[in-house]
């Protein structure tokens, strides 16, 4: 008997656990994403720096570039359930902290600690969805779960408006927002530990839980296949083109080199996200049902440098970019780490995750600093919409090499080394 096997009781139970992750990653991504909105309020209350303020969001992920891997292994040898609480409890902290920092160092802090968790918490959950969920779920609970994720980005982006109360008090009560939201995270995840005692006593009677070692760690790290080192690269390569541009750098250049206001740049933005909650679920779906796995993300991956190269080279509407992102957007999480899953062994996969995790924020550091170092020397600006070219041309030629990627793995796949990608999720070797 495995984990993700049994009867109806069992598959209720897993749609509670994928309930209470949703909730938990929710809350999670609002409060990572709780800074943008009320950076106006820091700047102007404070009279705190651009360079302060990107800060909060930089110690973030830095932790991470080390951090996500030391997670990863902490999960192979310690399961799912204690990571999760130990790095929710972290973010928690971290959400508090931020909130209570009315002192700058006190913040910078707090956001120390909510990214010491940040990362891993998202690993531990990817690879509780992996344990309790059937190859032939598994893509649409994975998909459900980055769903909810993006309710969480979207409801931080649009929290000036919904919650436009908290901000005349200034930019602690939002944070504390966000704090009460980490809070939530905490108590999902908790339930969640009730819930996988009592499925564990049921799994493995006798208490043995199998764990992995630092050393089947090590050895895993040298069997990775190629396949994953392909989606590996794939999964750097798309975040390190969507997330700096989608978070740092798109409103600014919506406005200044297409001429939109404030309001028109802040939605034509958050429609990649709103987008991608309800279109997430559905890939997943048709992934699980279908197969198709590889196809599915050399198709989205390819969709993203169109995108680019559209706003580039073209005056055509900034929206068809916009849906070009936001499908691109929904098809390539919803398959990335399904199939990621499904390319490692189950004992050294929460080391894998951190393994992408690490070059994931590498990426991301890497390309939010090189592409303001490209807007900076090409003079981009409202008096240079030019300027911006260079940005564009960079993120065209990032996301470019991710759909090389994608189509390398595609390849790949096809021939006698492929792990069964291209099968509907029954038919599929997942190992289970
Ligand atoms: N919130 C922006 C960065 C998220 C990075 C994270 N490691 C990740 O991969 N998330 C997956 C996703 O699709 O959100």
């Amino acid at each position: 008997m495995t984990a993700s096997s049994g009867g109806t009781a069992a598959a209720a139970r897993r749609w509670w656990m994928l309930m209470l992750f949703s909730l938990a990653i929710a809350g999670n991504y609002y409060a990572y994403d709780s800074i943008a909105p009320v950076a106006d309020l820091l700047r102007r209350w404070a009279c705190w720096s651009q360079d302060r303020i990107g800060l909060l969001n930089a110690v973030v992920s830095l932790p991470n570039i080390v951090v996500a891997l030391a997670g990863g292994l902490l999960i192979d040898r310690q399961g799912v359930t204690r990571v999760l609480l130990g790095t929710a409890a972290l973010c928690f902290i971290g959400g508090v902290l931020t909130a209570m920092g009315s002192a700058y160092p006190v913040m910078v802090a707090g956001r120390l600690f909510f990214g010491l968790g940040q990362e891993t918490l998202l690993i531990a959950l990817l690879g509780g969805l992996a344990r309790w969920f059937p190859a032939d779920q598994m893509a649409f609970a994975m998909a459900s779960f980055f769903s909810l994720a993006r309710v969480g980005s979207s409801l931080a982006d649009l929290s000036p408006v919904w919650a436009h109360g908290l901000y005349a008090w200034g930019w602690q009560a939002p944070l504390w927002l966000a704090a009460a939201l980490t809070g939530v995270s905490l108590l999902a995840v908790c339930a969640y530990a009730w819930l996988d005692r009592r499925a564990m006593a049921v799994a493995y009677p006798g208490g043995n839980v199998p764990h992995g070692t630092v050393r089947d760690a090590w050895v895993g790290l040298k069997e990775f296949d190629l396949s994953f080192w392909y989606i590996l690269a794939l999964n750097v390569l798309f975040a390190s083109a969507v997330f700096p541009f989608r978070s740092t750098f798109a409103i600014a250049y919506f406005q200044d080199a297409r001429g939109l206001t404030l309001a028109d740049a802040g939605r034509i933005n958050s429609l990649v996200f709103l987008a991608a909650i309800f279109v997430t679920p559905l890939c997943g779906m048709v992934a699980d049902r279908f197969g198709h796995r590889t196809l599915l993300m050399a198709f989205g991956a390819g969709l993203m440098p169109l995108a680019f190269l559209i706003l580039g080279i073209t005056g055509w509407s900034p929206w068809i970019s916009a849906v070009l992102m936001g499908v691109s957007f929904s098809i390539v999480p919803a398959v990335i780490w399904p199939s990621t899953v499904r390319l490692v062994d189950r004992r050294v996969l929460g080391t894998a995750l951190g393994l992408v995790n690490v070059l994931q924020n590498a990426g991301l550091t890497l390309a939010n600093l090189l592409i303001g170092r490209i807007n900076t020397a090409w003079g981009a600006g409202p008096d240079n919409p030019s300027g911006y070219d260079g940005m564009l041309a960079f993120l065209g030629l990032v996301s470019f090499l991710g759909f090389l990627s994608a189509a390398l793995l595609w390849q790949r796949e096809r021939g006698p080394n492929g792990h069964g990608l291209a099968l509907p999720g029954a038919a599929s070797h997942g190992q289970e």
